[in-house]
């Protein structure tokens, strides 16, 4: 696989690239999240782009809207900062209805507005910044109006190369009114083709074709004219997109229209049925009458697919179907490694809610082998070793596939813990308080733990949790991550922090343990989630997945 791994002055470029950017960005998220005295975990910044047509004949009894309005709420937990719909009439009306603002969808539609985006199709748009700061302007869809007629983009992801293409699109006139990388995609797909005069009309597949050889990563996109949506997906892949239909009430067959979003997980609560996949590098048509694929781009020939791993780890909300699975089955998976690869005694296999509580499912029902000699279980005993080489038939005979811990919840996490607008007094910070848990008591007493969570960021999450099942009685608790360490900085579209923020610069596993007063940690490998993410990947001709977060093996040259 051709990647672009990080030597020492691109490293040096990197840095400078990463303290500008998070600079910007995270001055803006920053400020929110102190002022309100939130403290910062994880991987933030995504975005999720949604699109809904509705079937001829037009005007339709779909309420198109809501359809997208809803449509982004399930997409919510992609971005919180901003959000946007945008709907068409699809006649010769020579605007759109337009409506977007910042905060959270409920904060920005009501009924009063929804009444205003009347339409036959629309897309919309829920945000995390990472090329702009989080501020009204940024906020997708962009619209502008073209010698062709109303355009409408809304996008996820973050383009790699965007100071060169920012610089191509200046040169040819066009003037900019922000620093979005959204905003200059629309821009790029406005200007005239290079190579000669478009005789029929605006050809928009061969324009947004040129766009994607001139910016090869990383979006995905719904691109809406007067009467119909685009949809794109890079050539790498590396953001997700994926077709539903809308299924009719009462078992008439047919479809009533078509949906188009990051994920699949809102399909079943709009009335969709979840269909296939944008193929990476593929322009999608979606009209009154259907979908029509009508291009598909290609990546240079030594380069692999980079489909986003982190989609998997943490990212996607669980229901959501990628390349033929669905993300719970993959966590799961990824827990079953774990075990594999870093079992240990234990009472009790627990999670860190939300996301980490799939892998310790699949880390509960693994037949636990540890690091450096074979153990076996039956029914949560160990197996004499004398006769643990036999009892892989044992098991199989007797359906013991369980590393026989059970699962049990130890935490109990406070939803409404990020509105809280006061700073934690020095005392508490001492204290490390884990805002935004609770212990079970009952379930942690003298209870030896294995605590799994998705991933470790900047650690903040992982020690106060920790102290607070020791402060509740846990005789020892086990930290297991299901994902490896996260290393290097992200520039397609997550705002990971920069290097030295990341604890896993700072600190190897065994002196994190320490510092978070774990009696041990251990990480899955890499190989080890590779495995776990592609084991069931069926009917797929290629497969290939980013994981320059871990690596730093970058699946395009960075050109700064
Ligand atoms: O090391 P840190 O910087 O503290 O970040 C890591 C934590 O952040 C995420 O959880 P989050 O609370 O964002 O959401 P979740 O409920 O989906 O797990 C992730 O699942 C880890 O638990
Ligand atoms: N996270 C994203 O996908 C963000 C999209 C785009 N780069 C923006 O900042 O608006
Ligand atoms: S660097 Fe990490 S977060 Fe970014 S696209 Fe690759 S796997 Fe995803
Ligand atoms: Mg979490």
């Amino acid at each position: 696989m051709a990647t672009t791994k990080i030597d020492s002055g691109l490293n040096n470029k990197l840095i400078n690239r990463q303290k500008d950017v998070a600079f910007s960005i995270a001055k803006v998220n920053l400020a929110g999240a102190m002022a309100s005295g939130e403290e910062l975990t994880g991987m933030k910044h995504e975005c999720g782009v949604f699109g809904c047509v509705a079937a001829a004949p037009w005007p339709t009894s779909i309420d198109v809207g809501q359809v997208i309005c809803l449509g982004l709420v399930a997409l919510q937990h992609r971005g919180q900062e901003s959000a946007g719909i945008v709907t068409s009439e699809g006649n010769s009306s020579t605007h759109f209805n337009v409506k977007k603002g910042m905060g959270m969808i409920s904060n920005i539609f009501n009924d009063e507005s929804m009444k205003k985006l009347k339409g036959n199709l629309g897309i919309g748009h829920t945000r995390y910044s990472t090329s702009a700061a989080s501020e009204e302007v940024n906020c997708q869809p962009f619209v502008v109006h073209t010698v062709h007629g109303v355009l409408a983009v809304a996008h996820n992801g973050e383009l790699v190369n965007c100071d060169k293409l920012r610089k191509q699109v200046l040169s040819r006139g066009v003037g900019l009114s922000t620093h979005s990388d959204s905003e200059l995609i629309t821009q790029a797909l406005c200007l005239n083709p290079p190579d000669g005069e478009e005789d029929n009309g605006p050809d928009w597949p061969a324009r947004i074709k040129h766009l994607m050889q001139l910016a090869p990563l990383s979006y995905s996109l719904v691109i809406m004219m007067q009467d119909r949506v685009y949809g794109v997906r890079d050539p790498y892949g590396n953001r997700p997109l994926c077709l539903g239909r809308i299924v009719p009430l009462n078992g008439r067959t047919g479809d009533e229209g078509w949906v188009i979003s990051s994920e699949s997980c809102g399909f079943l609560s709009i009335g969709a049925r979840y269909f296939r996949e944008v193929l990476p590098g593929e322009i999608v048509q979606i009209t009154s009458s259907g979908f029509k694929t009508v291009d598909i781009i290609e990546r240079p020939e030594d380069r692999s697919l980079a489909f986003c791993i982190f989609e998997y780890v943490y990212f996607a909300r669980s229901d959501t179907i990628f390349e033929g699975q669905m993300v719970y089955s993959v966590r799961m998976q990824c827990g079953r490694m774990l075990a594999r690869e870093a079992f240990v005694e234990a009472d009790i296999i627990s999670s860190v809610p939300e996301s980490g509580t799939a892998a310790a499912h699949g880390f509960s029902r693994e037949v636990s082998i540890s690091n450096s000699n074979l153990t076996y279980y039956i029914l949560g005993h160990k197996i004499p070793s004398l006769i643990g080489p036999f009892s892989s038939y044992l098991t199989s005979f007797l359906l013991f596939s369980q590393s026989g811990i059970p699962f049990a919840e130890v935490l109990c996490k406070n939803r409404y813990v990020g509105r809280t607008f006061i700073q934690p007094s020095t005392r508490l910070r001492q204290l490390g308080v884990a805002k935004k848990f609770g212990a079970l008591s009952e379930n942690v007493q003298d209870k030896r733990i294995v605590l799994i969570d998705d991933s470790i960021v900047r650690g903040n999450t992982i020690g106060p949790i920790v102290k607070l099942l020791k402060d509740a009685g846990a005789k020892e608790v086990h930290v297991r991550i299901a994902s490896p360490p996260l290393k290097y900085p992200c520039f397609m579209g997550i705002n990971i922090p920069t290097s030295e923020e990341l604890i896993a610069n700072k600190l190897d596993s065994v002196k994190l343990a320490d510092h978070t007063g774990a009696d041990s940690l251990a990480y899955l490998s890499v190989e080890g989630l590779r495995k776990a993410v592609q084991k069931n990947i069926k009917d797929t001709k290629e497969v290939g997945h980013c994981t320059a977060c871990l690596t730093g093996e970058y699946p395009e040259p960075l050109e700064w």
